[in-house]
């Protein structure tokens, strides 16, 4: 008999969440079934559309969502054996029961050296973002200017530098020097701190004067009611994100993008990655090829403990992460 530690969704998240919206829970789990494994998590993902998805789909009391990089320490399932690891879609818990139904293996030619949390950022679902949002959405070609604001975390700091690899000119954004700096070492042409620049609008015209063919956005709100203006003439612009609204308890209000749109003849698409799950072994495939020959860098923000993940997902919203946010149990 395993006992699990499950945190639960105590209370709705009003505004910002708080610790105390979580609630710490001791779950036995039954012997297995026949067809069945058990999954002990060793790296969990916290991501920003936990905000927004507890919001529309979970009730009080759920255990919250999201996703692990889990290692199977019972089987009674012979398609998966004993000691090898899965990306599992088991919530925020150190152990689960799966009948290996929605479990992920590894890409086969995983190196022993990579850190398999990889595998909840830039080679996972994140990256598949960053690559299918610039390819499919923005539909990038060579010689033309990127912006991406959110650009050092999981999703914009790949997409930056899959915007280089595709011949680009890329200048991101982000909410600290240090963050800057990052941006600097991994190859952006240009980036600035966001929220020490005295205007938006000359940082952005400063950046590239000529303006921007591509627009991933992984913010929204007032950001991107700057940005949509210093958008060249047919500019793309992705909405992958919005996370400047995440934590809003009224809606923002406008400027409203319909006369930029106009005027420039701009296309603006939003998109979740699970459109292109039919492809998702092609994206893992080139993600991890480029992240072996080090031509996409990444960086982990790595909190220490299963009973820390509140304080984790809290401080990926505040901005507390570099790269990907992760929880190592
Ligand atoms: N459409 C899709 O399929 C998917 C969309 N996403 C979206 O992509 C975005 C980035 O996700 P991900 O890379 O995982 O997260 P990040 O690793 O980028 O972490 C979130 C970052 O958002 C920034 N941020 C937080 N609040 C604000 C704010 N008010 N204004 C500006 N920036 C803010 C912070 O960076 P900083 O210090 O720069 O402020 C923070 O570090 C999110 O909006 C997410 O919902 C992610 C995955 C899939
Ligand atoms: C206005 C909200 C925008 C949120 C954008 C975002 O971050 C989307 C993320 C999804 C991504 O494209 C694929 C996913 O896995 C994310 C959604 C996950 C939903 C969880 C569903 C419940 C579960 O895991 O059991």
């Amino acid at each position: 008999m395993v006992t699990a530690k499950a945190w639960v969704l105590k209370k709705h998240f009003e505004g910002f969440p708080k610790t105390s919206d979580f609630d710490l829970k001791k779950i036995e789990l039954p012997n297995l079934k026949d067809g069945e494994l058990l999954l002990e998590s060793v790296f969990l993902s916290v991501d920003p559309y936990m905000r927004p998805y507890s919001q529309r789909d979970m009730k009080e009391g759920d255990i919250m969502i999201g996703t692990q990089v889990a290692r199977i320490i019972e089987s009674k399932n012979p398609a998966f054996t004993v000691g090898a690891f899965v990306v599992a879609r088991s919530g925020w818990r150190t152990h689960a029961i799966s009948d290996g139904k929605d479990l992920q293996r590894l890409p086969s030619s995983w190196p022993e050296s990579l850190p398999k949390s990889l595998a909840l950022g830039t080679v996972g679902m994140p990256g598949l973002t960053a690559y299918f949002g610039l390819l499919e959405v923005c539909k990038v070609k060579p010689g033309e200017t990127v912006l991406v604001n959110a650009a050092a975390g999981a999703v914009g700091s790949v997409v930056g530098q899959l915007a280089k690899i595709g011949g680009c000119k890329v200048v991101g954004s982000a909410g600290s020097d240090d963050k800057v700096a990052y941006l600097k070492k991994i190859g952006f042409d240009e980036a600035f701190n966001y929220k020490t620049v005295t205007s938006l609008d000359e940082a952005l015209r400063k950046a590239s004067p000529d303006g921007y063919d591509c627009f991933f956005d992984n913010v929204g709100g007032e950001f991107a009611s700057i940005a949509i203006n210093q958008m060249k003439k047919y500019g793309r612009i992705a909405v992958c994100g919005a996370i400047s609204q995440y934590n809003d308890s009224m809606p923002q209000k406008g400027p409203y993008v319909q006369v930029p749109m106009i005027f420039k003849e701009l296309q603006m698409e939003g998109f979740i990655v699970t459109r292109w799950n039919n492809r998702w072994e092609e994206g893992l495939k080139a993600l991890l090829k480029w992240v072996v020959e080090g031509k996409v860098k990444y960086h982990e923000q790595v909190t220490e403990g299963f009973e820390n993940m509140p304080t984790a997902f809290i401080g990926m919203l505040k901005g507390e992460n570099l790269g990907k946010a992760i929880v190592k149990v």
